[in-house]
């Protein structure tokens, strides 16, 4: 029997339980009238100062100026005699994860934040040269206009390069391309003795290429990426096919993540509940052939929520079919923040609520973090799920019914993608690549008998079990040896000791491990 104390045994007083229900219920007199206008405000700003950065091209200039600024703070570091660890100086309010970095309180914070430009396109090698501060947002909207994409594009705006390289990413077009990290073809990176470097997947310094994705920033900064691009068609043609049981779903499922079929370019599915759930099979297109067919724009402010969409169109129809601007296609699931902004705006999907200020929403999530107040984060630490689990498509079926009895929120985020066989973290115990799925559970549970820690233990324990990865940026309560199982920590180690990151930077499960994330 698991015996472990955690904080959250700790039930809270009556009185506790009211406050945090009256601030769970209204937090939208706080988000509706400040922090929908200021995130609105902030995103206006940043978009026109890019867009005159774009206009006077001084990013390549400034980019050198920014790097050789981290080298001398790494020299200084050197110079003092390397006595504290380093780590990205990004504050952890404007991070894409729940928790707060406590390991970044005591540590040397190293100016890669002030790297967030598009530094270079070249349609002929078919790249993207980019910073690591630089956005999915602010890619989608530099690159499709100009007629090209990149192949795994995750959904939520702000997502940053940086934090998908050395974190992890996916998305539907993982299902043929794989992860985030394999779009990537090349690192530039600054070593922790302040030498510059540039590494690729050639002989010539792959394995530090290789041994970044996942690294959460212990082993070297990341200053840009070269990033694989293609090119795209102005809309998705979106097929949406209802599944009526679990079995079916994950068949059709299996079936539908065909990485060499011509006309699929996208595979996502939506769970509902423990039955009814939905596939959607997305294709680059040019637009209806037929006046019959539907251009639906579902990125505008006054439409529905894409995820109430889908379920709206499967009470209906068994299939249906709908073409969707491709940015909308892509961000369909910034909007609603995934499912988590019906908790937080709980009229936020009423249609007067849209027409009115829906062209304010979302509200940012770093805003949204910093302003949590303490007493609706002790609610969410004991019943608020944030999980992405990535375990082998076969076992999708067992892993859903896990699911549903420890946690039960719907709907479940299923996406397929690619995982190729490749040296890392990453790397696969049976030597093969093979369709991976990430069960995504998003939002504050009710299920009876649900326990922050050990359920995640729970759900842990079955990841390993099946050789599967838990995302990083979830709350991780496996102690270090179950770490060390899940994850392929051989080139890691053999990089952090000859590259001299020993003493530089935090081993990596003290960045991911609960304790040090507040
Ligand atoms: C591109 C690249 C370049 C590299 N270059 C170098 C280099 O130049 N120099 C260097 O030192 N390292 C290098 N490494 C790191 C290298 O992966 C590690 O040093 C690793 O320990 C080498 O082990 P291996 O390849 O023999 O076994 P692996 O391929 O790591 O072993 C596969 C699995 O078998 C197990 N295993 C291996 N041998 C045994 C055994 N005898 N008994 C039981 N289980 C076993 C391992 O634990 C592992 O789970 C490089 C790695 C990469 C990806
Ligand atoms: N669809 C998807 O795939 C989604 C993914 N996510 C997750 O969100 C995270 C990304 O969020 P984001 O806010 O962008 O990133 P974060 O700032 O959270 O960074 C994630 C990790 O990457 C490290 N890192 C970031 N930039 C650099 C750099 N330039 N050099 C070295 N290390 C760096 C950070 O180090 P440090 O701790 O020092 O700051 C941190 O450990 C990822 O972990 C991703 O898995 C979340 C939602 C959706
Ligand atoms: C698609 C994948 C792989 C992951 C999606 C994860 C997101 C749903 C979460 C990442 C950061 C989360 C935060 C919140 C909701 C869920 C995420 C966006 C909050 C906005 C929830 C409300 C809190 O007060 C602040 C949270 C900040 C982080």
């Amino acid at each position: 029997m698991d015996i472990e104390k955690y904080e959250e045994d700790v039930p809270p007083t009556r009185w506790e339980n009211i406050v945090e229900f009256i601030m769970f219920r209204f937090r939208w007199l706080f988000v509706v009238p400040f922090l929908l206008p200021l995130s609105f405000l902030f995103n206006t700003v940043f978009d026109i100062r890019n867009r005159l950065i774009h206009l006077v091209n001084s990013a390549p200039n400034a980019h050198v100026r920014k790097v050789n600024y981290i080298q001398e703070q790494l020299k200084e570091w050197n110079e003092n005699g390397r006595k504290t660890k380093l780590v990205n100086a990004r504050p952890g309010w404007l991070t894409m994860s729940f928790r707060f970095p406590l390991y970044k309180e005591n540590a040397t914070k190293i100016a890669t934040d002030k790297l967030f430009d598009i530094l270079e396109l070249d349609v002929e090698r078919m790249i993207i040269k980019v910073e690591p501060g630089v956005t999915m947002g602010q890619i989608s909207r530099y690159l499709i206009p100009r007629g090209y994409t990149l192949p795994v594009l995750p959904e939520l705006d702000d997502l940053t390069i940086g934090g998908l390289i050395n974190g992890c990413g996916v998305e539907s077009g993982s299902f043929r391309h794989g992860m985030f990290q394999h779009i990537c073809e090349q690192f530039e990176v600054v070593m922790s003795s302040g030498e510059l470097r540039t590494v690729g997947p050639d002989p010539e310094g792959n394995s530090l290429f290789y041994a970044i994705p996942w690294s959460q920033g212990t082993i070297c900064f990341l200053t840009a990426a070269t990033i694989k691009i293609i090119p795209c068609k102005k809309y998705v043609k979106l097929t949406y096919k209802k599944t009526s049981t679990l079995n079916e779903m994950c068949q059709s499922l299996t079936t539908d993540s065909d990485r060499f079929a011509d006309n699929v370019d996208f595979v996502e599915a939506l769970q509902f509940d423990k039955n009814k759930g939905c596939i959607m099979l997305g294709e680059f297109s040019d637009g209806p052939d037929t006046d019959d067919e539907v251009i639906n724009p579902i990125g505008r402010w006054y439409k529905k929520w894409f995820y109430t969409h889908v379920e709206d169109l499967i009470n209906k129809r068994q299939q249906s079919v709908e073409y969707i601007p491709l940015r909308d296609y892509y961000h369909r699931h910034s909007r609603s923040i995934f499912w988590e902004l019906r908790d937080i705006v709980p009229f936020g999907n009423n249609i007067i609520f849209r027409y009115l200020m829906g062209w304010l929403c979302p509200p940012k999530i770093a805003f949204l973090k910093a302003t949590t107040p303490n007493v609706l984060r002790k609610l969410y630490d004991r019943s608020h799920v944030l999980q992405d689990m990535l375990i082998p498509l076969e076992n999708l079926e067992e892993c859903v019914t896990l699911f549903d009895e420890e946690v039960e929120i719907y709907p479940l985020w299923l996406c397929p993608f690619y995982l190729k066989y490749q040296p890392g973290l990453m790397r696969l115990k049976n030597a093969t690549s093979k369709m991976y799925v990430d069960v995504g559970a998003y939002g504050v549970t009710t299920k009876k008998g649900y326990h922050h820690a050990r359920t995640t233990r729970v759900l842990e324990k079955y990841v390993i079990s099946v050789n599967g990865f838990q995302m990083t940026y979830a709350d991780i309560y496996m102690p270090k040896a179950e770490y060390a199982e899940m994850f392929d920590r051989t080139l890691y180690d053999w990089k952090r000791t000859t590259e001299g990151c020993l003493d530089a930077f935090p081993d990596i499960y003290d960045k991911i491990c609960r304790n040090n994330r507040r």
